[in-house]
């Protein structure tokens, strides 16, 4: 399994998208999170924005179950899309506790247009009509995004401040990274058996939800509450 993994579709088009995918997982915001030099009003701004996006995830999350449920039935993929909502649980009193530290009051927060946009895409893919293959793709990419980009900031070498560590193994940690994985699992094993057409849609999605990642980062330096909708 582990062997077959390493060679899936997704580790395929990571490196055939490297460029992009590197965007998503290296972005100035996140090295400068890494490097110590990070502008906390960018850090604030993330935060907010970041916890309504959550909201929006969830959604699509229990999306993803009801069509793992009805089309694999397979009840091993549901208990991982399940622990995955379980970590989404955490995480929304997590935004909660974090806001309050910083001071981000949440209930002002108003979505700027990347997040809109990412949030409108998550919606489109809770379409009856979207594959459950095309879905598993989309969320196995956006958890692995903020697993690669926050890991980066704890490895040897980096020089994350304290008051952001917390952040960063949120995503960064292990069992996080192991959570991916088998996200990672199920998505190769339906992309090895899906046929031309759905692995076409997947491979566009994945790569839009790069774009709508590397958005989300550049959000992060705009200021909070400019009016760009
Ligand atoms: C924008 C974005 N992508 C991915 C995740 C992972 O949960 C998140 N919290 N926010």
């Amino acid at each position: 399994m582990e062997e077959e993994a390493e060679n899936g579709m997704i580790e395929t088009w990571v490196k055939k998208h490297r460029l992009i995918y590197i965007g998503a997982t290296r972005h100035p915001f996140i090295l400068s999170i890494r490097d110590g030099t990070v502008d906390l009003s960018h850090f604030k701004t993330w935060l907010g924005q970041d916890y309504l996006f959550v909201r929006a995830f969830v959604a699509f999350a229990a999306n993803v179950l009801i069509k793992a449920y009805k089309e694999s039935g397979n009840s091993s993929d549901m208990d991982v899309i399940l622990t995955g909502m379980a970590a989404l649980n955490d995480e929304i009193a997590w935004f909660k506790r974090e806001a309050i530290k910083w001071g981000v009051s949440l209930s002002d927060i108003h979505p700027q247009k990347a997040n809109l946009k990412y949030c409108r895409f998550l919606e489109s893919l809770m379409s009856p009509e979207v594959e459950h293959t095309v879905a598993i793709t989309a969320f196995c990419a956006i958890e692995a995004v903020y697993q690669e980009s926050f890991a980066h900031c704890l490895e040897e070498g980096s020089t994350t401040p304290p008051e952001l560590q917390e952040t960063c193994q949120r995503w960064g940690n292990e069992q996080f990274g192991q959570y991916c994985h088998s996200l990672r699992e199920i998505a190769n094993g339906r992309l090895k058996k899906a046929s031309d057409d759905i692995l076409k849609k997947s491979e566009v999605v994945f790569l839009e939800i790069l774009e709508h990642e590397v958005e989300f980062w550049n959000m992060s330096s705009r200021v909070a509450g400019a009016k760009d909708q």
